[in-house]
């Protein structure tokens, strides 16, 4: 349908026909440039709504005030200076003149509807009051000359406001566009965040190019998805602290600031900042996101995998020694007990009576400490108290298994400690935190871990602060701590063996006792068996289901309990036998999976020690299709055949173990012990510290989640020599200082004890 617009448009009726010449919009060019079809309120005529007139060179379009129907006028790219026309559109909606010459400040008298207003690219250097204009939306007043905010107080429904490229130098007149989403203040003269508290509706804020040096002023616009920041003056990362609980944040714009020059910059940001997705217009992987939590806050898991690296690399890095005492035979790990809980809980103490009264059994296994000693403490009995230079000195010696940091000082638990025990035909009883009890379980030492855990937690901070001992910050932090060992015992069924309440401390005891007891089946007729401990290994559902200890019979338990009674010789070939008991009850059962899967490393290590197969690691780490081929073509060896063969041993272990051990230390460097644990703090409270060389490699060599690995409890070492209990059992409360018992092979392969 043709429709003429002179006919349509003319309020008079009449049509005066212009032609475009020197910028002045004519009829025709009009008619030419309309568009969207409509009707007039009255229904009787069609009209068009639509015009678009953009590129026109066009100056004076006053013949516009013929068109009252106009809801929609398009005008940018032209020389225009006056908008009156506009005045007689009441039923405009949107207006776009930008870039043109209007110098006027919204010249025109409001169209009652005016939604979208663009006066962009223009000349305007004050902005009026704009009450009348109450319905506008969307206002672009981008690359005026405007140097300050105002007139907005009425413009309520405001949602959209771009004043990019003004003169603005400070953010005011902003409190009531209350429902504003997008706002556009790049490219002004802006210092500060300020005035924005009340815009909650926030949700796109561009501040780039201005000379912001905080994020501080936008920590209250909860809606905020995305902020551009791009080329100001941020030099901190720790900036990012005022944002952290933007939760909806996901698109942050750093580009062009300083703080990207910081060491881990977008690591530090991607950890503090974890919703985000796009950072410096970069997609932030879940790979930054996972490296970033190992940075700053690494799971239990991560932290006791590097603690177990760092032990394994420095004891590689050393010359060879022999633990024998505790070294895995084919399936009895050596025994031990790992009494753990939040501090104070009395766990250390109950460590020490059970060895007491089961002392034919257990002995104290001595930690190293840097913290100094309580007044009743005893050096070598209770730790063994060493400074921080000797901590660190032994942890290059690669004398710990593990180590943890703990209320600002070191504790670890060296070989020597539990060889120490060992060597007296012992198992050993310790006591740490949980995050030891992590890092022991990536060693070959398969415990019996038993959490104390306080359920009245008031008497529990009552008693720890009757011990006059603990400053309150390391109250509110063993307080935090019980629920990280309940949510560990809710999340992880069967890491701990046992739990048991140490809210009265004897009766905990009697449970430990009883537990204890229990699992070497020395349980007395009659005694009550029903104490307040959960069995961890049992859900208790199935069954079916094996119990914790080993079905041994009465009778192996007598056999047990006669061999502890009296002084075990070593010479005796029940000795093992008894060992293997000791550790039969003392660890959980295993599925046959798991079973087949130590028997096919400890036959690795057998056959790299013998030289059969060349170096340790590279058969450690082979796949495991060669793996079981190898293990099938090669039936486990018997000890025996191992110790028949021993100079061979010898002179492969000392081949092999350096030359891995170079190997290691070529591309994994030691970890600084004193990062970990800090790096948070550091972050959250200033700029980080400088990246630690060694950190990151080892993070990435260690996957967070397993357990257990290949090659990770396999250590370069001979056969077990069964060495046996060389002093009659002592009641002490625990073992006495002794001579190292290490043993180490010199250039000739001879074995030779220190001390
Ligand atoms: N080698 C270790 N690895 C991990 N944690 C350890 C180690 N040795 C000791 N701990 C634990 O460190 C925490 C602090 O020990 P410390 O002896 O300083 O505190 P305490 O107030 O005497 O508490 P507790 O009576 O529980 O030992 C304790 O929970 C302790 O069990």
């Amino acid at each position: 349908m043709e429709v003429k617009q002179v006919t349509l448009h003319k309020r008079s009726g009449e049509v005066k026909q212009h032609s475009k010449k020197d910028g002045v919009l004519t009829a025709e060019v009009v008619s030419s440039c309309m568009s969207n079809l409509g009707r007039v309120g009255t229904g009787l005529q069609h009209l068009y709504h639509h015009l678009s007139l953009p590129s026109h060179d066009l100056s004076d379009i006053s013949v516009l005030c013929n068109y009252v129907h106009l809801q929609k006028l398009e005008l940018p790219h032209n020389k225009i200076k006056d908008l009156s026309c506009v005045s007689h559109m009441p039923y405009l909606v949107i207006l776009d003149a930008s870039h043109n010459d209007i110098s006027s400040f919204f010249g025109f008298q409001p169209p009652k509807n005016l939604k979208e207003v663009n006066l962009s690219h223009n000349r305007m250097t004050k902005m009026k009051d704009l009450s009348a204009y109450s319905s506008l939306s969307h206002l672009d007043l981008g690359y005026n000359c405007l140097s300050e905010i105002s007139g907005l107080e009425q413009c309520c429904k405001l949602t959209h406001l771009s004043l990019e490229h003004n003169r603005i130098s400070r953010i005011s007149g902003l409190d009531s566009p209350v429902l504003l989403t997008h706002l556009c203040l790049r490219g002004n003269q802006l210092k500060r965040i300020e005035g924005l508290e009340n815009l909650k509706s926030l949700q796109v804020l561009d501040l780039s190019l201005n000379r912001i040096t905080s994020l501080s002023g936008l920590q209250n616009l909860h809606l905020l998805g995305s902020i551009n920041l791009e080329k100001n003056l941020i030099s901190e990362i720790q900036e990012c602290k005022h944002i952290h609980d933007l939760f909806l944040l996901r698109d942050l714009n750093l580009l062009g600031n300083s703080v990207q020059e910081q060491p881990d910059y977008r690591l530090a940001v991607v950890f503090l900042l974890q919703h985000l997705t796009v950072l410096d217009q970069d997609k932030v992987t879940a790979e930054e996101k996972v490296a970033s939590v190992n940075k700053y806050d690494p799971p239990l898991d991560v932290l006791a995998a590097r603690d177990h690296m760092t032990h394994l690399v420095y004891q590689l890095m050393q010359p060879q020694v022999l633990y024998d005492s505790t070294m895995p035979s084919a399936d009895s790990p050596y025994p031990m007990l790992v009494l753990t809980g939040p501090q104070g809980c009395g766990k250390r103490e109950l460590a020490h009576r059970l060895c007491q009264e089961l002392s034919d059994y257990f002995a104290y296994g001595i930690s190293h400490t840097t913290r100094g000693p309580y007044s009743r403490e005893v050096h070598g009995i209770d730790y063994h108290f060493i400074n921080e230079e000797d901590f660190q000195n032994m942890i290059h010696m690669g004398k710990f298994i593990q180590t943890m940091q703990y209320g600002g000082h070191s504790y670890g638990l060296t070989r020597d400690a539990i060889e120490d025990v060992a060597r007296e035909g012992l198992a050993c009883c310790v006591h740490m935190e949980l995050e030891g009890v992590f890092s022991l379980k990536n060693t070959y030492f398969e415990p019996r871990y038993i959490l104390l855990i306080p359920i009245q937690v008031e008497k529990y901070m009552g008693h720890l602060k009757s011990h006059g001992l603990y400053t309150p910050a390391q109250l509110d932090m063993t307080k935090s701590r019980i629920e990280l060992y309940a949510n560990t015992n809710r999340q992880r069924l069967g890491f701990f063996d046992n739990v048991i309440p140490c809210d009265d401390w004897e009766e905990a005891y009697q449970t430990l006792r009883h537990v204890v007891k229990e699992y070497l089946l020395l349980e007395e007729e009659g005694e009550n068996n029903n104490r307040g401990s959960l069995d961890n290994t049992s859900t208790g559902n199935d069954p079916e289901e094996k119990p914790a200890s080993p079905p041994l019979s009465r009778s192996g338990s007598g056999t047990l309990a006669s061999h502890s009674a009296t002084a075990l010789d070593p010479s005796d070939p029940s000795y093992r036998n008894y060992f293997t008991k000791i550790h039969a009850e003392l660890s959980p059962q295993k599925s046959p999976a798991e079973l087949a899967s130590i028997r096919r490393r400890e036959q690795l290590v057998r056959e790299a020690v013998v030289g059969k197969i060349p170096g340790v690691y590279s058969q450690l780490f082979k796949s495991p299709a060669q793996t079981a081929a190898s293990s099938l073509q090669k039936p486990n060896t018997h000890l025996s055949e191992d110790n028949s063969n021993s100079d061979e041993s010898r002179a492969s272990s000392a081949l092999t173990v350096p030359s891995s051990a170079t190997g290691l230390s070529g591309s994994v460097e030691p970890l600084d012990m004193s990062v970990q644990g800090h790096t948070l703090e550091a972050l959250k409270g200033q700029t980080p510290e400088a990246h630690c060389p060694g950190t990151d490699q080892l993070a990435v060599a260690v996957s967070p989640s397993s357990d257990r690995r290949p090659g990770y409890d396999i250590k370069p070492i001979l056969p077990p020599i069964p060495a046996g209990r060389k002093t009659p059992a002592s009641p002490s409360p625990a073992p006495s200082p002794r001579p190292s018992p290490n043993t180490a092979v010199d250039a000739e392969g001879n074995v030779d004890r220190e001390g």
